[in-house]
């Protein structure tokens, strides 16, 4: 638990210029490639020249337009890689340059063949204690009974997402035992589920947009407590509240090409830790 967030590297994917005409959203938004293009770049440089993590930079490939939505495709934790099943059946194709990757870096592999699993990364919320994991539009019961077996150290609670997409299109960690929420109404009862159903209990920073909550923590040797979250010109009221904390180095980060497909922060990278704690 006390070096949960000491990531030393990070797994990231292009995007394709069919993100612009065929990723999946719920609403009709138009994405400006180049800007998104512009915007994954600054996330990147955070990553790789603010914070020196190892970025593994995957190739986008045009025929998976959600290919740059890494997260959903694996869930690491220890020396551990689960390789999802995605829900969506147009994004399932994206697992196998994930999994090459994460060989790569000698995770011991768990696939989930089962096809009648399904399962997304961005219904993953890890607290470094135990996990919830959203049972939503994406991610079925079987898919979670996967993952509490291939991460049998912890325990594994599930969490109704009663609107939107993934359980952390509305809330993430945002430092050691703090978890950030909307404010939303379907937010804050999947809130008052996970205060009942936790091992734990944890502080929350409640944000006034949904999708700020979506932020990304890290905890690194050298640096201290980071924080990627939304910029104030995409969510004026919940940057203020992130600007007030003070035991974080804050990294506003713009993604609002990718929130048109419903993608946030935390959607753009596989996070891993390869100290060995
Ligand atoms: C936490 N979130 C939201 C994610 N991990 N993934 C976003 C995926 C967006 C993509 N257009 C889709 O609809 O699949
Ligand atoms: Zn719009």
């Amino acid at each position: 638990m006390a070096s949960f967030g000491n990531f030393t590297h990070a797994i990231v994917r292009g995007i394709p210029a069919s993100l612009v005409q065929e990723a999946l959203r719920s609403s009709l938004c138009q994405v400006d490639l180049v800007k998104a293009q512009h915007q994954l770049q600054l996330h990147i440089g955070t990553l790789k020249d603010e914070l020196g993590l190892q970025v593994v930079e995957l190739p986008a490939d045009e025929s998976l337009p959600d290919c740059v939505f890494v997260e959903d495709c694996a869930v690491v934790c220890g020396d551990t890689a689960l390789i999802t099943r995605p829900g969506a059946p147009s994004r399932r194709k994206e697992t196998k340059a994930m999994k090459s990757a994460l060989q790569e870096l000698n995770f011991k592999i768990v696939e989930m063949k089962d096809d009648t699993a399904t399962l997304d990364g961005g219904d993953v919320l890890f607290t470094g204690r135990e996990f919830f994991v959203g049972l939503s539009k994406r991610t079925n019961h079987r898919g979670i009974e996967i993952l509490a077996g291939a991460f049998k150290d912890y325990p594994v609670s599930t969490l109704p997402v009663f609107e939107g997409l993934h359980l952390k299109s509305f809330c993430s960690m945002a430092g050691p035992d703090l978890i950030a929420f909307g404010s939303s109404e379907p937010a804050q009862k999947t809130l008052k589920i996970l205060q009942q159903t936790g091992d734990h209990h944890y502080k929350t920073l409640i944000l006034p947009d949904d999708a700020a909550a979506n932020c990304v923590f890290m905890n690194l040797s050298g640096k201290g407590q980071v924080l990627l979250h939304c910029t104030p010109e995409e969510y004026p009221n919940s940057a203020k509240v992130f600007e007030r904390l003070t035991d974080h180095l804050l990294f506003p980060v713009p993604n609002s090409e990718m929130s048109k497909v419903d993608g946030g922060l935390s959607c753009c990278s596989v996070l891993i830790s390869k100290t060995g704690s």
